[in-house]
């Protein structure tokens, strides 16, 4: 059998729209996600050269950078006792040693996850693609997290599974042209609280739930306390479109600003998190509804109503807004749809949910509006499997 150490491994994870409840999500109050079709993919490619390289062309001015292993090595605080199956944070005075080698929080997170998982005992060209735009709220950091989580412990052979048949033989084929594998819940579950380490030098305060989208794919609901839950008749036939507001914002500025208004005004804010708690429950009960009337109208009136309520109370109470969401949410307003933040907001992407009957002259018009202010937009196609592995032999 090839070892997996002398294998190219390719991982792949999705980015995610939150439909209610981010920053909510992380005042412990509940979220609704799901997976997209845009992913993050990851390539690992031994190399004989004792050195990490690192090709991320979507990173802005990062290009290919290439580090000695002994380099980290002699880190006084390098993570060399970390047991993999059990996931710790980063040291902060490992993170100082690392940011005297390089200034940028991407890739701290990347080295932390790369040193504790595999102690540099092997030398590897690493590429990372994504299909998703970066810092716009659509969880490019959780996809970036999760499949370079995956990899590594598929690449050292980490189950904590113990290895069962779906981890290390076949396992399960999502995709039979591109052999992609599943792996099993155990193992899911190790690779998801590894990603949130990662989340959390990257953000601070994550919630844990763009890491559990990226994870597990699919559409869920996310509490803190009681972690993810799958929708098990996933989510309605809802049209949603995407719309980039190309305005850059820092995912951990934002969440710091919410928790900080949280503490200085509880009495305020509270109730707001109360009542983004009660859409993100009604959303799902309005599911469940679905599933069993298939009354479409009367869901699309509820999400609609909810759509904006989110909105408001986001930008108006929470601070997250900015004026290039409002101009996209007073132009899908007059041509009849709703339109709220996802993800951190200040910026970044909105969604804005279609209707079924929505024609594709009336998209392309919505979209030509966008686009003449200079907005980019597309429809999403949600609920996508979570992370994904291949692997190649290298061809000698
Ligand atoms: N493909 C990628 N290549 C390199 N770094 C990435 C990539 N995707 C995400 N990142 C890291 O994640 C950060 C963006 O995360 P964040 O601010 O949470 O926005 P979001 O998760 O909404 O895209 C980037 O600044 C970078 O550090
Ligand atoms: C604002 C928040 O709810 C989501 C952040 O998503 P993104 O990184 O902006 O894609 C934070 C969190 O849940 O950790
Ligand atoms: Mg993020």
């Amino acid at each position: 059998m090839i070892s997996n150490q002398d294998s190219i491994i390719q991982v792949s994870a999705p980015g995610k729209i939150i439909l209610f409840g981010e920053h909510a999500v992380v005042l412990e109050k509940t979220a609704i996600a799901s997976a997209l079709s845009l992913r993050t993919t990851v390539t690992f490619t031994p190399n004989t050269n004792n050195t990490l390289l690192l090709d991320f062309p979507d990173l802005p001015g990062f290009g290919i950078r290439e580090w000695s292993l002994d380099e980290f090595k002699k880190l006084d605080h390098f993570p060399n006792d970390v047991d993999l199956l059990k996931p710790i944070e980063c040291n902060e005075l490992f993170q100082k040693e690392l940011n005297k080698i390089i200034d940028i929080k991407g890739i701290h997170t990347f080295l932390f996850l790369f040193c504790a998982l595999t102690k540099c005992n092997k030398a590897y060209n690493i590429k990372i693609t994504s299909d998703l735009p970066i810092g716009a709220g659509l969880g490019s950091s959780a996809s970036f997290c999760v499949s370079i989580c995956a990899g590594l412990l598929k690449a050292f052979d980490t189950y904590i599974c113990g290895g069962c048949k779906q981890c290390v033989d076949n396992g399960i084929v999502i995709d039979q042209q591109k052999q992609q594998q599943q792996f099993c819940d155990e193992q899911l579950n190790l690779i998801n609280l590894w990603s949130l380490q990662g989340e959390k030098i990257m953000h601070g305060t994550p919630s844990g739930i763009d890491n559990a989208v990226a994870t597990f794919g699919k559409a869920l609901t996310f509490t803190r306390k009681n972690g993810y839950k799958i929708l098990d008749k996933g989510i309605p036939p809802l049209r949603i479109l995407i719309t980039n507001t190309k305005v850059s914002r820092s995912t951990k500025t934002l969440v710091e600003g919410v928790i900080q208004r949280s503490k200085l005004f509880p009495t305020l804010i509270d109730p707001v998190s109360n009542l983004i708690d009660t859409i993100s429950t009604q959303c799902i009960e309005s599911f469940n509804q679905y599933h069993t009337d298939k009354d479409n109208d009367k869901l699309q009136q509820t999400m609609d109503l909810m759509f904006d309520m989110n909105q408001h109370l986001l930008s108006g109470c929470y601070g997250v807004g900015h004026s290039s969401i409002d101009t996209i949410v007073s132009i899908t307003k007059s041509l009849g749809f709703h339109t709220k933040l996802t993800g951190a907001g200040g910026g970044g992407c909105v969604i804005t949910l279609l209707k079924q009957d929505t024609t594709l002259d009336q998209l392309s018009s919505l979209k030509s509006t966008l686009s003449s202010n200079g907005f980019e937009s597309w429809e999403a196609t949600i609920g996508d499997p979570g992370v994904l592995i291949n692997i190649f032999p290298i061809q000698k």
